[in-house]
């Protein structure tokens, strides 16, 4: 990260975006939160923004340069920042096509206050913000043998543009069939040990004697890819996400008994004897634990494959997904030039246009951010934007928020 070449510090309590263009180069903002200032901006060779963070902490009056979680947003020309919901800087990027233009640098919120726990460090993490209600990740837990597997694989196939599977991580070694980074990244105990204590897992347990767990990249990667996560987790690992900020649907699949439990893991013959008893023993807790724990949304009974395969596609409510995708526009203009952005009671006022064409370019857009949902790492949803419409009616804008009808 270069040097801070230029800054403006609001030192009121609220918060307080401050935008700098300079002509010499170096454009940064000042947000801050508390006894924390987070500044960040810069240019790198191509007069594009890259941006890189650093944190003032007044209390100690020193720097600290934070550990980035998530994907960071691509270069732009330039941003505006903002505090919202006073856990979370908005970014709303210059030049940007609308579904690459808002993102959150999370710097207090519960995701990122474990992190810090965890790492004993300062942290904030990135997320990007999308339009109204994207599909919330999946997770799907279950006994050894009843089916999980070939469940996602007839998902998957199906809608190979939709849903990415999160690949875990485990210590187990490979069955003859998978491969390292798409059934699971096969790894050393020791190695993931390390890689826990250091913060990149959102989750892990220990399942049938070995060490599974979901890292943060495996869950961010698919968002990445604009597509909707499926997490294979044990009942351990379902717990602890649904205590997390990751928001989910949790879906049980259920053996339509013990004894063709037994069979399929048996005729399935990829583990030995040994692994199948221990696999069939802790079965019976992970049914009992379904059954008593509330956790799950919904529990399928996996007996005729297709009959349960229709079942899983109808409680994703499919059709709706293909309409209601992660890829609806903002109502925002195309590439809006931001002049300005202001907070009034979770709703953000957004001045766009562009100088050159002139006053009829310009536009007044509301961000309502009153009901985010998710966030890093991955996509924060929930965002409803609209345009105020003539720009002229700032006033009656301003009516409008107050009595807003969204
Ligand atoms: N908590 C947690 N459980 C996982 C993860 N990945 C896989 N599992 C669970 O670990 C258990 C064993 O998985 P695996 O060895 O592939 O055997 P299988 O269930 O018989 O296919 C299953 O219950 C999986 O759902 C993970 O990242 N976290
Ligand atoms: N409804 C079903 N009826 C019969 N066999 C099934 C059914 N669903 C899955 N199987 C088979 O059972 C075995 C275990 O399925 P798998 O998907 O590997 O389970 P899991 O991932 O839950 O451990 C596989 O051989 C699979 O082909």
């Amino acid at each position: 990260m270069g040097e801070v070449h230029e800054m403006f510090v609001d030192e009121t309590p609220k918060v307080f975006p401050v935008d700098l263009d300079s002509d010499s180069g170096g454009y940064q903002t000042a947000t801050v939160l508390g006894e924390k200032t987070y500044v960040f901006g810069g240019f790198d060779d191509e007069s594009t923004l890259s941006i890189g963070i650093r944190i003032l902490d007044k209390l100690t009056g020193k720097w600290v340069i934070p550990i980035v979680l998530g994907t960071k947003p691509s270069q732009c020309k330039g941003y505006s920042a903002l505090l919202v919901n006073n856990d979370r800087i908005l970014i709303l990027k210059r030049d940007s096509t609308p579904d690459d233009c808002t993102w959150f640098l999370e710097v207090d919120t519960q995701f990122v206050r474990e992190q810090k726990k965890i790492l004993e460090t300062e942290v904030v993490a990135w997320s990007k913000g999308v339009q109204g209600d994207g599909p919330k990740p999946i997770v799907i837990s279950g006994p050894s043998g009843v089916g999980k597997g070939t469940l996602i694989s007839k998902l998957m196939k199906e809608f190979p543009s939709n849903f990415g599977f999160s690949v875990s991580h485990t210590t187990r070694a490979p069955r003859e069939k998978e491969k390292d980074g798409v059934h699971y990244h096969f790894t050393e105990r020791s190695h993931m040990e390390k890689e826990i204590q250091d913060g990149k897992f959102l989750e892990f347990a220990s399942v049938h004697g070995n060490l599974y767990g979901t890292s943060i990249e495996a869950v961010q990667v698919v968002a990445d890819a604009g597509k909707r996560c499926i997490l294979d987790i044990d009942v351990q690992g379902a717990r602890s996400v649904k205590a997390s900020s990751l928001e989910a649907i949790f879906i049980f699949i259920s053996p339509p008994s013990f004894e063709e439990l037994e069979k399929r893991l048996r005729a399935r013959g990829t583990e030995t004897e040994e692994q199948v008893q221990k696999r069939l023993r802790n079965a019976e807790t992970e049914l009992e634990q379904a059954r008593s724990l509330g956790l799950f949304d919904h529990i399928l009974v996996n007996d005729d494959l297709e009959m349960c395969y229709e079942h899983l596609k109808k409680l994703l409510d499919l059709d709706e997904i293909m309409d209601a995708s992660y890829h609806s526009s903002p109502t925002m203009a195309e590439h809006p030039v931001i002049s300005s952005v202001s907070e009034m009671d979770h709703k953000v006022l957004i001045h766009s246009g562009n100088a050159e064409l002139g006053k009829a370019s310009k536009s007044l857009s509301v961000l309502d951010v009153s009901s985010l949902k998710g966030g890093a790492p991955g996509r924060t949803r929930g965002l409803n934007i609209y345009t105020l419409d003539p720009y002229a009616d700032v006033v009656q804008g301003i009516k409008i928020l107050q009595n807003p009808s969204h």
